[in-house]
């Protein structure tokens, strides 16, 4: 089965890791290195992937990357062949690290490669942290809640036609047996980090059988886990108590659009998408990406993206592998820069570049 765990550390700093819980997703290794996939994706990706590349070396982290340039900044609706040479090379390896590919918002442009690659290896859930960080100033404090986001159906399964030239139709699907298995990831995953409680979000005054399925299936599995409290809340009320009254959430349980928009409210609230780490994960495959999912095409280049969001699903990715104390070092070493606040990027009000916040992280480390 397959973990996905937050702890917090013997310093107090955020933690995470993916294993151990649910899954325990198998992995790739040749001789002493582990072999993981690495798809730096579009926008920021190279550059973001580039800071984990160079701190790995570093450190000597025995992982050796599989790089694969899939981009989705292609016409047409043919999949290129470096998104099919990606996945042969995840299900190879059953671990990457992702950055996002870009989507163009046409009607003719080709789906989401990164809904398609979720979908294709069944990486089910989408595992998002929020966590305030010391010296990152923000409105709010003492957040820490994590979004566990179905990642697989509902809004995102591009089902789509239009049965009159004038009207669309677009269909949500929510089936019992996707709903189950993301509520009881949810549940493990409070209880393997020793949350407390699973809020289900949904809209089930609107969509009462849809998201009355998920709601329903969701709290009916509490009685499984009499150690956490369940509950639930209406998507509208979430989003205004998140920027009200962030720290009541502990685990968040939620439909593939809800997580999104919860996942984007709570990057603006803990310091934006530079800093947030996530994975999607299933039974066979893990792929580490950052957790709020954004290209950054506007900044591609500019050598000013925060790669912090990259380097802690890298962490992620390293506490999944079992190198625990390669991953604490270099959690350490990166909120440490961040406490410090002497080395920024322009998204947290700095002036220095990705790769002035990689070396200092790199000094840290030495
Ligand atoms: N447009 C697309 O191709 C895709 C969109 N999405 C979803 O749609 C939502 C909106 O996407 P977009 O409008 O394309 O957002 P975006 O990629 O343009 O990001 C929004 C803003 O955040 C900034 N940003 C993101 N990561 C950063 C980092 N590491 N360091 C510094 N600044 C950073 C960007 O520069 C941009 O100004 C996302 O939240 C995502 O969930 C997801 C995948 C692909
Ligand atoms: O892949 C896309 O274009 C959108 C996906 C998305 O919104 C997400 O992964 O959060
Ligand atoms: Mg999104």
């Amino acid at each position: 089965m397959l973990g996905s765990i937050y702890r917090k550390s013997v310093t107090g700093a955020a933690r995470t890791t993916v294993r151990g819980m649910h899954f325990k997703t198998p992995n790739t290794k040749y001789g002493s290195k582990y072999t993981v996939t690495l798809i730096p994706g579009d926008g920021i990706g190279k550059e973001t992937a580039e800071a984990v590349k160079t701190i790995f070396k570093a450190d000597n982290v025995p992982v050796e990357f599989e790089e694969i340039d899939v981009t989705g900044e292609v016409s047409g609706s043919e999949l290129p062949a470096e998104y099919q040479e990606g996945l042969r090379s995840l299900r190879r390896n059953k671990v990457g690290l992702k950055g996002i590919l870009y989507t163009p918002v046409v009607r003719t442009g080709h789906p989401s490669f990164n809904v398609l690659l979720r979908k294709e290896l069944d990486i089910f859930a989408s595992v998002s942290l929020f966590k305030s960080i010391p010296g990152v100033q923000t409105r709010q404090k003492d957040i820490d809640f994590v979004v566990v986001r179905e990642n697989t159906e509902g809004e995102y399964s591009g089902l789509e036609h239009m049965p009159t030239p004038d009207v669309v139709e677009s269909l949500k699907i929510i089936t019992e047996y996707n709903s189950e298995r993301i509520g009881r990831f949810a549940f493990d995953f409070a209880v393997m980090n020793q949350r407390n409680r699973v809020t289900a979000i949904h809209k089930a005054n609107i969509m009462k059988q849809a998201d009355g399925l998920f709601r329903n299936t969701v709290k009916g599995l509490g009685t499984d886990y009499p150690q956490i409290e369940v509950n639930d809340m209406i998507v509208d009320n979430a989003s205004m108590q998140a920027v009200s009254h962030p720290q009541q959430f502990d685990v968040l349980v939620t439909p593939n659009l809800y997580g999104t928009i919860l996942s984007n409210i709570g990057a603006g609230l803990v310091g934006g998408p530079g800093l947030v780490p996530g994975v999607s994960i299933g039974r066979d495959y893990a792929v580490f990406e950052p957790g709020c999912r954004h290209v950054g095409l506007d900044i591609k280049g500019k050598n000013t993206a925060n790669p912090t969001a990259m380097v802690l699903s890298s962490v992620m990715m390293l506490r999944h592998l079992g190198l625990d104390e390669t991953a604490d070092r270099i959690s350490k070493a990166t909120y440490k820069v961040l406490e410090q606040a002497q080395v920024r990027t322009p998204d947290l009000g700095g002036t220095n570049t990705t790769t002035e916040f990689t070396k200092a992280i790199l000094n840290e480390l030495d």
